[in-house]
């Protein structure tokens, strides 16, 4: 019998096992978005079916009505979805409906804490789709055919969620696919019409298809005057508006019917942090509606993960991740674009080097730092919120995008020695508005840590001064700090580089006490310099310390301490460091070192600063036996 043809068992790939696992156990409180998953699947279904159908209208077989339906049997306890969307072969069903696609899905799972609060945050984040169905179901049943293929070819899929699935062949008349759910004991609530219909008006208002339920008939009825009203046929209501939602005017769109129509595009549980919806007219047209999460996905490190808009030509959907137009630093933002300017038959190659794809890219690159402009001038705190999750990201912005470069700067935000506090709040703008008199720099220093920027010696002289200093302690600042070389006209300097030049912020009664010190140890530079030999590039005083005997700074041009580890930590071929070495006069253990005459003795101390100098720029030594060796030794002497 062709119903019961070549049935086959397959087993879940582990990842849809563990995925099952977790979901069931930790979407308790959120079990209805089931619906919203697979309304959304099938939404996506007919999206699929028209774009296919623009190069083979015989796809639609008569019937370009494209509808999900929804109806539920209380006696049988089951609610069934069904569309006529582009269905599924037997292939199809097999690879989708038995596996997860995205990448990255391993390394998800191996995040997993155990701890189901804390999952179920990141479960919410990875989405879950079709699989959601097993949040009610303990049965379901996918009857599907493909679009244009003979009804002979129907597929059923079926499966109790506990490891394995079936799939036969079976004769399907109608194109597209049929969900139906045989609900958990615990869950028949949702085998009620009116449950599933207040629950389908929430989660399906923006889909652009009509989302349908039957309305049973209403019998004829007879009024109080005998007039007889007659009778209206039960008949399939569509619940939603079913126009695409970005078509509609802004002012008709309510708040949550944004963050539903987000929902289903992204997949993500949380409401997004904000959104823009604009229509654009002149040389190139478009609408765009963009959104920001409110929480990074667990693969936003990934620069190669799926990313971009959902693409549109005159509302017919054409791709999904079309990267084309985000650039990178922005591959965080999620939304869609409907254009009218490109061809219904557009492909990733023709958007590659396309005038109108950079036209609304910088359209849209535009709108995005607009929008967190003005969410950072009207609300700081939410923008603190964005800045946590995605501040990394945006990181990567002035060395991607030269032209938005001083823009991209205006969002940035930073530890300052103003605040004590390794939270990330100050922007470049309110540091020049704190300026000193005379202060032309924009002052930073990049280390491995927040405490280890906070207390670095090279700070000592700004602390004395109260100029600020911004503390840049994450991987990536160095990067960003090697494209940024200017902010507002005003130039940035590393505090651990190159010769201290606080301009005119050196006043000349301080210059008068730094001479007369340096005149007090008279040739000890030179006589370090011989003692360290090709250790240094060159030893001289500095007034950059107050606390410290001395310090160690790279050249200006040559590579910061932190570059240099950056890239030995990536396995890079690195020059070795040349340092300046500086000794702070006034500090009590150079004025000794000026006084000792025995030269090995010397030498011993001048290892020795030069080594804790070393130690407290790199956090660690080369040779740190010989440095504790030395220490040791002269700790000794001083015990006699
Ligand atoms: N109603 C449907 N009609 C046709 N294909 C479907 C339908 N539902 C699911 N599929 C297919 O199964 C795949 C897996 O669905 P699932 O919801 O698990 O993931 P997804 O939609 O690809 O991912 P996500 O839900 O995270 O976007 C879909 O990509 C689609 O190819």
């Amino acid at each position: 019998m062709a119903e019961t043809a070549h049935q086959e068992t397959h087993g879940f790939q582990t990842e849809v096992k563990q995925l099952l696992q977790l979901m069931i156990h930790s979407l308790y409180s959120n079990k209805e978005i089931f619906l919203r998953e697979l309304v959304s699947n099938a939404a996506d279904a007919a999206d699929k079916l028209r774009f296919k159908a623009l190069s083979d209208p015989s796809l639609f077989e008569n019937d370009g009505d494209l509808a999900v339906k929804l109806s539920a049997d209380k006696d049988a306890g089951t609610v069934t979805i069904s569309d006529n969307g582009i269905g599924m072969n037997r292939n199809d069903v097999i690879e989708h409906l038995g596996t997860i696609a995205k990448s990255g899905t391993k390394e998800f799972f191996n995040h997993l804490s155990g701890d189901q609060a804390k999952d179920s945050q990141l479960i919410g984040q990875f989405g879950v789709g079709f699989y959601s169905a097993f949040i009610v179901a303990d049965n379901v049943i996918v009857r599907s055919r493909a679009a244009g293929d003979d009804p002979s070819k129907g597929v059923e899929w079926q499966s109790a969620g506990e490891g394995e699935f079936t799939v036969k062949d079976i004769e399907k008349a109608d194109r597209g696919t049929e969900i139906i759910l045989h609900l958990r004991e615990d869950e028949k609530e949702f085998a009620d019409e009116w449950r599933l219909r207040s629950i389908i008006t929430k989660y399906s208002e923006h889909i652009s298809i009509p989302v349908k339920m039957w309305k049973d008939e209403v019998p004829e009825s007879e009024g109080e005057d005998g007039e007889k009203t007659p009778a209206i046929p039960g008949q399939w209501e569509s619940v939603n508006k079913a126009t695409a939602l970005w078509t509609r005017d802004k002012s008709d769109i309510s708040e949550d019917e944004y963050n539903e129509f987000y929902k289903h595009i992204s997949h993500d549980f949380a409401d997004p942090l904000l959104h823009a919806h604009n229509k654009v007219e002149g040389k190139t047209e478009y609408t765009s509606l963009l959104y920001i999460p409110s929480k990074a996905p667990y693969d936003l490190w990934n620069r190669d993960q799926n990313h971009g808009l959902k693409l549109y030509v005159q509302r017919v959907f054409i791709m999904d991740d079309a990267e084309q137009f985000m650039p990178i630093y922005l591959r965080f933002v999620k939304g869609l674009l409907d254009s009218n300017d490109l061809p219904l038959n557009v492909s990733r190659e023709i958007l590659q080097d396309n005038k109108i794809t950079q036209a609304i890219r910088q359209g849209c690159t535009k709108r995005v730092l607009q929008m967190l402009e003005r969410l950072a001038k009207k609300d700081a705190e939410k923008y603190q919120v964005f800045w946590s999750e995605f501040g990394n990201v945006l990181k990567e912005g002035p060395a991607e995008d030269f032209a938005n470069k001083e823009k991209i700067a205006g969002l940035l935000r930073f530890a300052s020695t103003e605040n004590d506090s390794d939270a990330q709040t100050v922007s470049l703008d309110d540091y020049i508005s704190r300026m000193k008199e005379g202060q032309e720099k924009i002052y930073f220093i990049t280390a491995d840590s927040y405490t280890a920027a906070k207390s670095s010696p090279h700070l000592e002289i700004f602390r004395k001064k109260g100029i600020e200093v911004l503390l840049m302690s994450d991987r990536i600042d160095e990067w960003l700090m090697s494209h940024l070389s200017e902010y507002n006209e005003k130039s940035f300097q590393s505090v651990t580089r190159g010769a201290l030049d606080l301009g005119d912020l050196e006043d000349e009664e301080s210059k008068k006490e730094h001479e007369k010190a340096e005149k007090e140890v008279e040739g000890l530079t030179e006589r370090v310099k011989a003692a360290l030999g090709d250790k240094v590039v060159d030893v001289k005083f500095t007034h950059r310390l107050t606390n410290s005997p001395a310090c160690i700074v790279t050249d200006e041009q040559g590579m910061t301490t932190q570059m240099i580890k950056l890239m030995q930590a990536a396995g890079q071929p690195v020059p070795e460091a040349k340092y300046h070495f500086e000794m702070n006069p006034e500090h009590q253990l150079v004025k000794m070192l000026a006084n000792i005459q025995d030269e090995s003795q010397f030498k011993q101390w001048a290892d020795v600063l030069f080594d804790q100098a070393a130690l407290s720029e790199q956090g660690s030594l080369k040779d740190p036996a010989t440095f504790v060796q030395n220490l040791n030794s002269l700790l000794m002497t001083l015990a006699k």
